[in-house]
Parts: structure tokens; sequence; C-alpha cells
């Protein structure tokens, strides 16, 4: 709660900062006795908002003793580099303006490392402010230029809107009227597209004071006029506005109309007074001094001059101060200008690296996964192969009624147990009895439904690893691996015994059921039966003599 409690009281102090700069000294100093509570971007916001104060107040003295005994502490660079700003703005004001060039320069070489957008072009603006003030109009403009560049990766933002806005201001200051008016258009609609209304409104205002400049009295009256109430509007830029009064009142003052010219010239005259901008308020004389002689009253422009003309050799004072400063770091300057760009370019090889790694990494992923992708299709598509071909080899060996080996199947089995046996193997025939009669009491479906039956009970009662089958039309086989002759006969009781044991009930009618068996044995001595034929006849003859001796009941070959 405290967090969000002290968040409000930051976002109210960064709206009072320029309009009532006290009120915000005022309410930091309420949120002084809270700083053991905050995080460090807080506490970061906090000194940085004390600054700011200090600054709009004038106290700039103060200012620049209270950031230099704070700035060791701050790690986070993008506060460091707002921090080196405002250094370098309390020496500008100070009138210390090589300490300001090197706090200024030490900002610049920050300027590749910083995170945050909003930080470089803070850096950015700060060094062409203090550029434009020295006239070292070359410089600024190369920051301008980089400045505009910064959304180059993105939609264009505030940082083009500012720096196309600066590359006017600068043109217009180093004269050249033509690359500023090329400029225009696309400043004021890239400003608007983004709604940064008041930069529009700014850059509007410094192409209008220039048309009064070069001359066009009435045009420049006519969209002034408006202008300058859209700034009392806006309340920010004091600055734009003294100037266009001034031009105003010089426009005025040129057309004849003396009475406007004053109004705008003691406007323009106060608000300089009262910002103490020394090249604003000599402006502002110099045209109240024309404008009282153009009115006969002497007296008044003769004051109005005087001011004028000692601001002027202030100002003068103060310009001869500022380019030896500035011819004193100029090297430094263009140094670290150039540190800049070679950082930069670093930052930027090793982003282009980065990318390239993450791209290599993507490929490899995009191989794996590829490459995984075919092994489980192909892996899928395997295993329905082998799957359908172990259902047709099922479906090859199956009888299709009963579900047990079919004659061939059964065939190649038993022949294939009698070769490879190691004991005494036994085979056994049976065939329903009178099934005929079945089929023409009771229906063929009823006859399909006790073959069904009898290879069910017959499976129910054979061992694991007998081979079982249906090798005619209700004539069944069994081979018996590893079965003595006593073993062989006790099966086919336990077949013959469940066959009669089948109760036909669910076929609406009780009728009894029952097959003759052959059974033949096989031993490992080579004097009896030595092949399979041999066994199969030999089970056949058993199973005929059962047929003989009046069916439903198990003979053995002998
Ligand atoms: N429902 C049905 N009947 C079948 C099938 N295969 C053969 N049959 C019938 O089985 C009967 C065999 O009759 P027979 O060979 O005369 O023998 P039986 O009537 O069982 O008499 P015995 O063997 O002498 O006891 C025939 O009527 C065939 O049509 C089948 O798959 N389904």
């Amino acid at each position: 709660a405290t967090d969000a409690k002290n968040d409000v009281l930051f976002q109210k102090v960064r709206q009072t900062l320029s309009t009532s700069p006290d009120a915000s000294l005022k309410i930091l100093d309420e949120l002084a006795s809270q700083q053991t509570t905050f995080s460090t971007e807080q506490k970061n916001k906090f000194l940085l908002l004390r600054a700011s104060a200090l600054g709009f107040l004038g106290k700039h003295r103060e200012r620049v003793q209270f950031v230099q005994s704070v700035i060791s502490d701050i790690s986070d660079i993008d506060y460091r580099a707002r921090f080196l700003y405002q250094l370098s703005d309390g020496y500008i004001n100070l009138g210390e303006y090589e300490n300001a060039l090197s706090y200024m320069n030490q900002s610049i070489v920050l300027l590749p490392s910083l995170k945050n957008k909003n930080a470089k072009i803070d850096v950015f603006q700060s060094a062409i402010v203090i550029l434009n003030s020295l006239r070292a109009y070359d410089e600024s403009m190369m920051y301008a230029l980089r400045l505009s560049e910064l959304d180059r990766e993105e939609s264009p933002g505030l940082a083009t809107c500012l720096g196309i806005g600066d590359q006017i201001e600068i043109s217009f200051l180093k004269g050249n009227r033509q690359k500023a008016n090329e400029l225009l258009n696309s400043a004021i609609k890239s400003c608007d597209e983004q709604q940064f209304f008041i930069m529009s409104l700014l850059i509007k205002t410094i192409a209008n004071i220039d048309v009064i400049e070069s001359g066009n009295y009435a045009l420049g009256i006519k969209a002034g006029v408006s202008l300058a109430v859209e700034l009392k509007k806006s309340n920010q830029s004091s600055d734009y506005l003294i100037q266009l009064e001034t031009a105003l009142a010089k426009a005025y003052l040129k057309t004849g109309d003396t009475q406007q010219a004053e109004s705008y010239g003691v406007q323009a005259y106060t608000r300089a007074k009262k910002e103490n901008v020394v090249l604003l308020l000599e402006k502002a004389s110099e045209i109240m001094a024309d404008i009282k002689r153009s009115q006969g009253q002497y007296f008044s422009a003769l004051e109005y001059a005087d001011t004028a003309l000692t601001l002027k050799n202030k100002l003068l004072d103060q310009q001869l101060q500022k380019n030896l400063a500035y011819q004193r770091v100029k090297f430094e300057i263009q140094d670290k200008a150039n540190q800049m760009v070679l950082l930069e370019q670093k930052n930027k090889i090793l982003d282009v690296e980065k990318k390239l790694e993450k791209k290599s990494n993507q490929n490899l992923l995009l191989i794996i996964a590829l490459v995984l992708c075919f092994i489980c299709v192909l892996g899928v598509w395997l295993w329905k192969v082998i799957r359908q071909k172990n259902i047709f080899q099922r479906h090859a060996e199956l009888d299709g009624l009963t579900q047990i080996s079919n004659r061939s199947h059964f065939m190649s089995s038993a022949e294939a147990g009698v070769k490879h046996r190691t004991a005494a193997v036994s085979l056994i025939l049976f065939d329903m009895d009178f099934f005929k009669n079945v089929n023409d009491s009771f229906g063929h479906p009823t006859g399909d439904w006790v073959l069904k039956n009898v290879s069910q009970a017959v499976a129910g009662v054979l061992r694991k690893g007998d081979v079982f089958g249906r090798i005619g039309g209700e004539e069944f086989a069994i081979f018996l691996p590893a079965a003595e002759p006593e073993i062989g006969l006790q099966l086919a009781e336990r077949c013959r015994h469940a066959i009669t044991m089948i109760d036909t009930e669910s076929r609406g009618i009780r009728f009894p059921l029952s097959a003759s068996f052959g059974l033949a044995t096989m031993t490992m001595n080579t004097s009896g039966i030595t092949n399979f034929q041999e066994l199969m006849q030999a089970t056949d003859k058993a199973l005929y003599q059962s047929k003989a001796d009046g069916r439903n009941r198990v003979s053995v070959f002998s």
C-alpha cells in the first residue's frame, strides 16, 4: 500500500515540477521520511525528481552539489545517464561550460549501453540543447540525426518527432532556411501521428517566427496570433512563446499597428524577465525600444535600449566564454562522439551475432523436430504394415467358421511336429456323428452353430501346445506332441465327453451330439509308423473303426 501511495506522490511531483517546483519539493520532503522503504527504482526516481525540482527553482549550485553527492551510488545505467544530464544542465546555468561539456561527454559514451529508449532520447536531447547554446551546430545536428534514427527498427515514435523537430530548429539557427522548410511537413506529420501535438505546435511556432524574420509580416501575424493562443493554453514552453510574442511585436510594428506591437512586446518582455532568460530579454528589450521610439516616447525607448545594451554585453561575454570552453574541449567532444559510434557498432555486431546464433539454433531444432516427425511417421507406418501382415497371416491359417487352424495350417504344423519330435507323438481324428441329420432337421445355421460349439468345447480340454484343426466339413484333427498312447486316449475321451455335454437348448430344441474318434501314436521306435502320412492313415483307420462299431467312441490304432 505504501508503495502505491509513494508512486502516486511521485506522479504528482512530476506533474507539478515545471509549474510549481516549490510544491514539488515540499512533496519530496514529505516522501524523504520513507526513503528507507523505497525500492532501488523508487529511490532513483526520488533523487532525480529532487534534482529536477532544484533546477526548475533555479537553485543550480545546490542542484549540482546534490547530484555530485549521490551519483556514485547510482548503478542503474539509464538513471546514471539522466543524473549526468542534471549535472551538465546545472553547470550550463552556472556558466561553467567546461564542466557541463565534460558531463555531457560522459553521458554520450553511455548511449550505446542504455536499455531504456526514453533515457537515450533524454541524452540526445540534452546534448542537442547544450551544443546549440554553444553554437556547435554541426555537432548538435549529428545528434539530432541520430535521435531521429532511434526509431529506425520500429515505427516512427517520439524519437522521430523530436529528432526532425531538432533538425528544423538547428537549420534555422544555422540560417539554413531551405533545409528547415523542406523538413517541416514530415516533422509535423510524424509528431501529429504520434499525438505529440505540443511538438507540432513548437515546430509550427519556430517556422512562423522565421516567416516574420524573413519579412513576411502579414502572413506571420495571421498564423502567429492563433499559435500564441495555443502556446499559452499549453503553458509548457514559455521560451518559444516569448520568441513568438517578440516576433509578433516586430511584425505589428513593421505593419504600422503600434498598439498591437506594444501589447505583444510588453507580454514578451514581462515573461522573459520572469523567466530570467538573458537572450530573450535582450531581444524583447530591443523591440520595445523600437516600439517606444515609433510612439514618440523617447525616454522610455532610451530605457529599453539601455537595458538591451547591457544585456547584449552580458550575452557577448557569455558567448565568448562558451566559445572558449567549447574550443578547449572540442577535441574531447569529437573523440567521445567517435567512441559512441564505435561502441554502437560493436553492440550492433554483437546483436547480429546473437541473432545468427539464435537462428542457427532454431534451424537445428527444426531439423531435429523434422527427423523426429519422420521417425514417428515411419514407425507408425511400419507398425501398421507388420500388424496388417500378422492379420493376413492369421487369416490364412485360421478356419473362418470355427477360428481354429484350417486344414493346410494344421497339416504343415503337425508334419513339422512329427519331424522335430523328441518323444512319442499322437494324432486324434474325429468326425461328427449323423451330422447330415442336424443340418436336415434344424437347418444349416444350426449345423454351423454346432461346429463352432464343438470347436470351443474341445479346445477347452486340450493341453497348451496341442494343435487343433478343422480338416474337413465336420471332421477335426488334434496333434498331440509328447503324448504316449495312454495320454492320447485320455485326451480323446475327454474331448468325446465334452462334445456329448454340449447343451443345444439355446437353439430352441434339445438334441444329442456326439463324435467318433480315432487315435494313433508314433513312438521314437522306427519299427512302426515312420512318417506323418502313415500316422494320418493309421488314425483314419481307427476313426473308421469307431464309426463301424456304432459311433460315439474312441478307437486306438493297433
Ligand atoms: N452346417 C454345415 N454343414 C456342413 C458343413 N460341412 C459339411 N457339412 C455337412 O456335413 C454332412 C456330412 O454328412 P455325412 O458325410 O453324410 O456324414 P454324417 O451325416 O455325419 O454321418 P456319419 O459321418 O456317417 O455319422 C453333410 O450333410 C454336409 O453338408 C458346414 O460347414 N456346415
